[in-house]
């Protein structure tokens, strides 16, 4: 075993990332995420980068950790609270994949209001006769109104790029004085009532958790869209798929999901006017590497003694 520190992957990085940090670290790609073998790598490693959802008590058993780095932005994967009660620095990579989340953001909504998918699916399985005639209830989105709730990195960009396609925005923030401009300020109730289409941008808190429950989903306009991009335990899926199925929506996209991967035989994959994706709306060639150089810089910053560049708990150093 060589002398150099370990670092836990807990999924592949960017190939540009690992020659950064091979030099000086022994990287050690973590063969499942499950709890057991990420808390047992961990007991070894003198750095985790995270993309998988760490056990709550990682810390317990973890006497080398000088930091850990999220590879992107959602810190609901880092017990960070532990983390900071230990003194153990944390750091993400704000911004790394804003324009990856927001292009799918829009593609999805412009995939359900056109019926892309469903389309392609009836014109390969019954033909060009049965597929067309779909078209000529569809809705353009030029005119609607578009709810964000969250209103950072994504969805103050989502706002802008929206407002450009001809979409009214409101927005649900905790900061109403720091509106993106053109943005309306809603509650939460006043935008599930208004929006034809709802895209949730936040992240996962005691706040936002089942936020968007059977309640608010019944609050809904007939007919409107659901976009989740933020994280899978902000919506009831069970609520949302009884919602679809009863056509009290027009469609929903959801890239996130409360357990993931999804179970094969989960009940909304057959659920209609649904995508589904695979966690996957900040991933592009681009954005995989602003993700990856990002937590390998702040790695480095960590293994020679610095303050990373985005620490998220500074209280470490209280
Ligand atoms: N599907 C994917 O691949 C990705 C998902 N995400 C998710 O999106 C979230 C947001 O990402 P960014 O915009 O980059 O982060 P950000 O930190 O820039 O923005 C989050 C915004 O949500 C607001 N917020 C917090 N609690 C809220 C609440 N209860 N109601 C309304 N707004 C609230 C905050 O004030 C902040 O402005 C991340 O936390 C992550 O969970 C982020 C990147 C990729
Ligand atoms: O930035 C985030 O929060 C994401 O969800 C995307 O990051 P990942 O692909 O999980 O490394």
């Amino acid at each position: 075993m060589s002398d150099q520190p370990a670092i836990l992957l807990t999924n592949p990085i960017h190939p540009d990332a690992r020659a950064l940090l091979s030099p000086h670290a022994r990287l050690v790609l973590a063969p499942d995420t499950a709890p057991d073998t990420l808390k047992r790598l961990a007991a070894q490693a003198e750095g985790i980068i995270v993309r998988a959802m760490l056990p709550p008590d990682i810390f317990e058993n973890a006497p080398r950790l000088r930091g850990v780095v999220r590879h992107g932005v959602g810190l609901d994967m880092i017990p960070v609270e532990a983390a900071t009660a230990r003194r153990i620095p944390v750091a993400n990579v704000p911004g790394s994949n804003t324009t990856a989340v927001v292009e799918y953001a829009l593609s999805a909504i412009l995939t359900l209001r056109r019926r892309v998918a469903r389309m392609d699916d009836l014109m390969r399985r019954e033909g060009w006769a049965v597929a067309r005639p779909l078209a000529d209830d569809t809705q353009e989105i030029e005119g609607s109104t578009c709810g964000i709730i969250g209103l950072g990195a994504i969805g103050s960009q989502l706002a802008r790029k929206a407002q450009a396609l001809g979409l009214r925005v409101l927005g649900v923030t905790p900061h109403p004085d720091t509106l993106p401009e053109g943005v309306e300020a809603a509650s939460l109730e006043d935008l599930l009532a208004r929006a034809d289409i709802v895209v949730l941008c936040c992240p996962l808190t005691e706040a936002t958790r089942g936020m968007i429950d059977a309640r608010a989903i019944a609050r809904m306009r007939p007919g409107a869209l659901l976009i989740n991009v933020a994280r899978g335990p902000i919506v009831d899926a069970q609520a949302l798929g009884d919602a679809l199925r009863a056509g009290c929506l027009g469609g929903a996209a959801l890239d996130v999901h409360a357990v993931q991967p999804l179970a094969l035989d989960h009940p909304l994959r057959d659920c209609p006017n649904l995508l589904l994706t695979p966690h996957v709306a900040g991933i592009t060639a681009t954005s995989m590497r602003n993700m990856s150089m990002g937590a390998a810089e702040q790695m480095l910053a960590i293994l020679r003694g610095e303050r990373p560049r985005h620490l998220v708990n500074p209280a470490i150093h209280g």
